[in-house]
């Protein structure tokens, strides 16, 4: 007996002290297999539907009042009952994820500390190196995919230090809803090398250390000892890098070594990539006369420029002609060859030599004297695309692109009202976060989402699947071809540049099949069957390999009947009686109809093939 029960836990969350899993306290478990699990009178007596659980985390959702109340809310759920949460999610995916990520994982971030009830993930201290390899071994999990914070740019809200650590629990939240990575293979990782934010030092709550950032030299090598950590406890795993303020360095150390890749540089760069590829397409505008102002020169600017200037060469540009399309702008204004100071090495490459000594300073005058077919935020300055910026860019063009990139949505360039207000209906809009639908001129007008959300999902699963020892430029690029033709039909008439986000799990297999085949192309798999397989079977293998919250719930329930019948058969007191009796119908909708649950086929965007 002892041994069925151990066995029967194998499905299922495990409290690391074996108390029973906090799963096992769903309360859609028949009673029977509550007995069964020892958790029998630990539960209200009533047997519960997922309609009902679903109707009940609903309404206890919109009791909450604010953004940050739902945010906790939705905390707790996914501790308490992981299946149940991904469920949820799974079915309202559009109306969960700005709960969950971008804006309001802003201000779960920066009030972290003083909202904090329950671990979600592993710390490593500066005060650890040395000791990495042990503290990790902590960890109770096997791990496939890891997000790493140094809190250090947390969206466009600055060093957060530690309290950054919302950012890869909520990214890794969408790894196991966009791209099925199962909750228990991913790891949440924040480092605490100390804070430049001064308030939080010498905030009473902060659960960070009150030291200075750590210098680059000292960050590095801590860096060194957790890349080896993490890869020695866990050979094949992908670290995904995130919201680091200086993430180049690291990209370049160990984007050859190790299976990792920088989601601010390369991810947004991909998913900007492949929504510009629509916009190209509905603007008429030839790639040779594209002029590109990108308000902010960071990480993000960097990465899509670069993204950008590859897909120009592809169409045909020389990539001198090709870099010559962008005009990157910072907080010192444009970024030229001649302006005082020393130009951080990542904006060399894109500095301009043309304009004949003139320093341009502002976005306006930078402007008029571009003349710009496209403007990119990436600058973390909340509206600064003014309404007169809006309007100059609309007589200036057709069909001006206006993507305000930054996050959360407060530091928006500008809203999806603002943006189609003074362009007068006419810009191709993608903004970082979420914006609600517009009614313009009798029609309504839905905001594209340019969000690394679509990209990083499929290459972390891509990399996984096709044990990948590396995370290659092909890979990054062909994931973003892989989103703009991931678009159906009904979205491109209707001018969408990005799917829509309740197709996000199908979307994620077809960028999951381009890094897979982009890492074979370049001989970096390691997978090598899946090199043999049709395109149709590489999609369906990867739907096989995605974590589905509604057969994982039913796997468990078999499991329970399994385990009963061998408990039948065992038993002399009980020899006759059917397993699916003995658990009270644990396979039956709970409602005594002795139907089987139909949610796995019913639910939304994870039918199988494109429609
Ligand atoms: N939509 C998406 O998927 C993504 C959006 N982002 C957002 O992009 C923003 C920037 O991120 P990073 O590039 O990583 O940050 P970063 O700190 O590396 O770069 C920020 C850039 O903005 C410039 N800047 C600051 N103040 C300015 C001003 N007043 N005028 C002009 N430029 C100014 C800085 O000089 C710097 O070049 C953040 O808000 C972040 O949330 C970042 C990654 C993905
Ligand atoms: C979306 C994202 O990665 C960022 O804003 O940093
Ligand atoms: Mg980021």
């Amino acid at each position: 007996m002892a041994n069925l029960h151990t066995a029967a836990h194998n499905h299922r969350i495990r409290h690391p002290t074996n108390l029973p899993a906090p799963t096992d306290y769903d309360t859609s478990l028949t009673l029977e297999a509550r007995k069964f699990l020892k958790t029998y009178g630990l539960t209200p007596p009533g047997v519960d539907t997922f309609e009902k659980q679903s109707e009940r985390c609903l309404a206890i959702l919109n009791s909450r009042k604010t953004p940050i109340e739902k945010y906790q809310y939705l905390s707790v759920l996914r501790n308490t009952n992981v299946h149940l949460f991904y469920r949820l999610l799974a079915e309202n995916v559009k109306e969960l994820t700005p709960l969950i990520y971008t804006p309001t994982v802003g201000e779960a971030c920066q009030r972290w500390s003083e909202l904090y009830t329950q671990p979600e993930g592993m710390y490593l201290s500066f005060e650890d190196r040395g000791n990495l390899h042990s503290v990790i071994q902590n960890w109770p999990h096997d791990v496939e995919i890891t997000v790493v914070t140094d809190g250090s740019r947390i969206l466009g809200l600055g060093d957060l230090g530690i309290n950054g650590m919302g950012i890869p629990v909520g990214k890794l939240s969408l790894y196991t809803a966009c791209a099925g990575i199962h909750p228990l293979k991913t790891l949440p990782l924040c480092l605490d090398l100390g804070t430049s934010n001064e308030s939080f030092r010498n905030d009473p709550l902060y659960l960070g250390s009150r030291r200075e950032k750590v210098t680059a030299e000292e960050e590095k090598d801590f860096l060194d000892e957790m890349m080896a950590a993490l890869t020695e406890r866990w050979p094949g795993i992908v670290i995904q890098y995130e919201d680091f303020k200086n993430p180049f360095p690291s990209l370049e150390r160990y984007q050859e070594t190790y299976t990792m890749f920088n989601d601010d540089i390369q991810g947004t760069g991909a998913v900007i990539l492949g929504g510009f590829i629509n916009a190209v397409k509905q603007s008429g505008v030839a790639p040779a006369d594209q002029r590109a102002v990108f308000l902010g020169a960071g990480s993000a600017g960097v990465g899509v420029a670069k993204q950008l200037t590859e897909f120009f060469m592809k169409e045909g540009l020389s990539e001198d002609d090709a870099k010559r399309r962008f005009w990157l702008v910072d907080s010192q204004g444009l970024v030229t060859n001649d302006r005082p100071g020393k130009l951080a090495d990542h904006k060399i490459y894109f500095s301009r030599d043309d304009n004949k000594g003139k320093q341009y300073k502002t976005l306006e005058e930078i402007v008029e004297y571009v003349k710009p077919t496209i403007l990119m935020g990436l600058s973390t300055i909340g509206g600064a695309f003014t309404p007169k910026i809006l309007s100059r860019m609309a007589e200036m063009n057709d069909r001006p692109v206006i993507f305000p990139l930054s996050n959360p949505s407060s530091k928006s360039e500008c809203t999806f009202e603002e943006a189609i207000k003074y362009t007068n209906g006419k810009c191709l809009f993608a903004s970082g976060s979420p914006f609600p639908t517009l009614n313009f001129g009798g029609k309504d007008l839905v905001p594209g989402q340019g969000n690394n959300m679509y990209v990083f999902p499929g290459i972390g699963l891509g990399a996984i699947l096709s044990k990948a020892v590396s995370v290659t430029q092909n890979m990054i690029y062909s994931s973003a071809e892989a989103l703009a033709t991931s678009m159906l039909p009904t979205e491109l008439q209707d001018h969408w540049l990005y799917p829509d986000i309740r197709r996000i799990r199908e979307v994620s297999v077809i960028v999951t099949r381009g890094v897979i085949r982009a890492a074979q192309r370049d001989g970096v798999d390691r997978e090598l069957a899946l090199r043999n397989i049709s395109d149709e079977e590489l999609e369906e293998y990867i739907r096989q390999r995605m974590y589905d919250p509604f057969t994982e719930h039913e796997k468990v329930e078999r499991e329970l009947v399994d385990l009963a019948e061998k408990v039948m058969t065992n038993s002399p007191m009980s020899p006759k009686v059917k397993p699916a009796d003995a658990l009270g119908g644990a396979m039956t909708n709970g409602n005594g109809t002795g139907q089987r649950r139909s949610t796995v086929t019913s639910r939304p965007g994870t039918s199988g093939g494109r429609k």
